[in-house]
């Protein structure tokens, strides 16, 4: 199934329910004059890095921008480096109580994506990582350009598909099993000019 952005925004509320599937997509979580300044201030005030991974001990650029943040103390490895959070911005932490309160989940630390352009992606893979837990809830929160978000169970066989054009200013939860049956994938759009920021909340336990 595939849905474009036009007719997820009909609905205030979905549920995405398959075989170990569970997703909620909230498509109005904030409107469109409030995501545009969410945008703004958070393309022009978060120090952006350019992430770097090796494979077959080649260094290659991750085709995406980054930064994280969370709770002080809280320590997250990426881009083989082990970060150790100072706190919140203070705009990210009214982000995330917004998330929270509505969600009535905890969140201690937020990877941030922002997609330059249709060229900048981001791969097949879970967030499955050990520090998550098992069945772990990742909020993700988008501001700019719709971009395709695609779902594929991880069965060999007739794997099935999901495909959600995400709005900007919306919200998607994945919990439940989600993260060990399926994965997921921000694929190219070489047509798509605007950027698109993501935010995944995520609790990371010790
Ligand atoms: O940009 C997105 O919507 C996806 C981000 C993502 O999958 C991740 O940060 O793990
Ligand atoms: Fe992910």
């Amino acid at each position: 199934m595939e849905y474009s952005s036009l007719e997820l925004l009909k609905q205030d509320y979905w549920l995405f329910e398959d075989d170990h599937l569970s997703l909620r997509l909230y498509p109005h979580f904030y409107d469109d004059k409030e995501s545009l300044a969410h945008f703004d201030l958070l393309k022009n005030t978060i120090d952006w890095k350019t992430e770097k991974i090796k494979i077959f001990g080649k260094e290659h650029l991750v085709p995406r921008v980054v930064a994280w943040q969370g709770e002080e103390g809280v320590k997250y490895k990426y881009s083989g480096v082990l970060h150790k959070a100072v706190g919140w911005s203070s705009e990210i932490e009214d982000i995330k109580n917004k998330i929270e309160s509505e969600t009535r989940t905890k969140y201690n630390s937020v990877l941030l994506n922002r997609y330059r352009g249709g060229s900048d992606k981001m791969g097949w893979h879970s967030d499955d990582e050990k520090e998550l837990g098992v069945n772990p809830v990742i909020a993700s929160l988008t501001f700019g350009a719709v971009r395709r978000f695609d779902f594929k169970e991880k069965v060999k066989e007739n794997p099935k598909s999901l495909k959600l054009h995400l709005p900007s200013g919306s919200l998607l939860i994945m919990e439940g099993e989600t993260q060990h049956y399926w994965k997921h994938q921000i694929p190219q759009q070489k047509k798509v000019e605007e950027e698109r920021i993501n935010l995944t909340f995520r609790l990371i336990k010790a």
